[in-house]
């Protein structure tokens, strides 16, 4: 056990008892016999927990209690009632008490309680960092994440937002591709110019056409007016072809020569048009092995993955799903104008160990569902799905199947390096960027460890 404990209690053997036993449990403690006097320690000292006596001459502890959970919220306070004063124990916990032991204290009892509050104190000051960390850093135009994966990314965009170049945006579903590539707009020079999206996927091929480069008036049925199609729309700005891996193969033909060529022809119109924009396009579909089974055309995918920006799974993006996750609480509570601060700690440790197979799109959907459920202050447990609650994480267990086996750090090395491969679906470069290695230096020691580097 570790944190840092004060005991007050108006009783010197009593907090000298306590004392003790914290201590050979490998806790920290102090101790004062009077409220005033923790107060003040409280002030000068820093401390996980405060364990108070109720009753004490001058200031009880139900006073202590309400004076420090209105100006040192992030200290829990555990109160000692005596046996059977649950009216007591009761008005503890109205003044913010954090929980309570009856007298004569049991001392297994009392430590569990003590290390639970540490918890919840640790995560309590995790939450406030965390949402600071919202306000203040981890942010690249909308998107969110302190993570060094993500800062990776932002360094990357950064770099690339004001280049011309084709930027092809791959990631699994719901891990922000349009989000990036409003970002990317958003910091180029084109910013005062339109940004246009479409979803290639959802218009059959004619559609998709005539949606893209526009159709002369009667140039099919329904074409009563004349239209002037996205690329056209987007004139000046950024044009982003979102599920690229759908768009059919006639229209790709198509597509690739408006890019080689900067013209677009309206469907019925025999006039091409100059365009200038900057085309983004994104995809959750492996396009290389799309390529290799000829639905994709490989001169298009080359003329459009001029750089390649991948996304991250959000699993691999450590405690940004905290912060993620205080994010959306936050906007959610406003909206629902309820007073909601953040997660309980024990959400917290679904939340992290979840494998979010929809990325932030599935994690925004959960907070909302959960702010919409909640009766508490804080997201708790309950609030969230079962498929979270009952989630059986196949966590990092370094030291192999037999938890007694030490190894060397060599070994603990492989095993995480091996970790990270699989929990990004063994993509080289994002393992890479979430080892914080350089690719070289990853590949170098895949292949000490006998993996394929293919
Ligand atoms: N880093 C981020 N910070 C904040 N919100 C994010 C972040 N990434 C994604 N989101 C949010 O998650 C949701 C899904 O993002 P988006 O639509 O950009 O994902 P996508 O990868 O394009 O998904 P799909 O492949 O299904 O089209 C959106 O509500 C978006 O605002």
């Amino acid at each position: 056990m570790n944190g840092k404990v004060l005991v007050v209690d108006d009783e010197q053997s009593m907090c000298e008892l306590i004392d003790t036993d914290l201590r050979l449990r490998g806790m920290e403690s102090s101790w004062c016999t009077s409220a005033n006097d923790a107060l003040r320690t409280v002030q000068e000292q820093e401390f996980d927990v405060v364990l108070t006596d109720v009753r004490m001459p001058g200031t009880d502890g139900l006073q202590l209690c309400r004076q420090i959970t209105d100006n040192r919220p992030d200290i829990p306070v555990v109160v000692m009632t005596a046996f059977g004063s649950l009216e007591t124990a009761v008005a503890a916990i109205r003044a913010g008490a954090y929980d309570f032991v009856t007298k004569p204290i049991e001392m297994d009892l009392l430590a569990l309680t003590i290390e639970r509050a540490c918890k919840h104190s640790r995560l309590q000051q995790q939450v406030q960092v965390l949402s600071e960390a919202v306000q203040r850093t981890g942010r690249f135009g909308e998107m969110l994440g302190d993570s060094q994966v993500m800062h990776g990314l932002y360094d990357q965009l950064a770099r690339i937002a004001d280049s011309e170049a084709s930027v092809l945006i791959t990631g699994e579903s719901g891990t922000g591709k349009e989000l990036v590539a409003r970002s990317i707009h958003q910091k180029s020079r084109r910013v005062e110019k339109p940004f246009v999206a479409v979803n290639c996927a959802a218009l059959s091929e004619t559609l998709l056409e005539s949606e893209l480069f526009g159709h002369s008036k009667g140039a099919f049925t329904d074409a009563r007016t004349e239209r002037k199609g996205l690329f056209l729309e987007a004139e000046g700005g950024t044009l982003l072809l979102d599920e690229m891996g759908e768009m059919p193969m006639a229209m790709q033909v198509k597509l690739l020569r408006a890019l080689e060529e900067n013209r677009v022809r309206p469907v019925g119109s025999d006039k091409e048009i100059p365009f200038d924009v900057r085309i983004l396009t994104a995809t959750n579909r492996d396009l290389e092995s799309a390529v290799e089974e000829n639905r994709f055309r490989e001169d298009l995918y080359y003329r459009i993955n001029v750089i390649q920006v991948e996304l991250p799974p959000l699993r691999s993006r450590g405690m940004d799903v905290l912060l993620l996750s205080q994010h959306y609480v936050e906007q959610f509570a406003e909206r629902a104008k309820k007073e909601i601060v953040g997660i309980s700690e024990q959400a917290a440790e679904k939340l992290l160990s979840y494998s979010w197979p929809g990325n932030i799109r599935e994690l925004r959907n959960i907070m909302e569902r959960a702010v919409a459920l909640t009766r508490f202050d804080k997201i708790a447990v309950e609030d969230l799905p079962e498929k979270i609650r009952n989630y059986q994480s196949s966590q990092v267990f370094i030291g192999g199947a037999d938890p007694m086996e030490l190894v060397s750090m060599e070994e603990v090395e492989r095993r995480y390096i091996l970790h990270v491969l699989d929990t990004v679906d063994q993509n080289k470069t994002l393992a890479a960027r979430v080892l914080g290695l350089d690719r070289k230096t990853l590949y170098r020691k895949l292949k000490q460890y006998g993996v394929d580097n293919d």
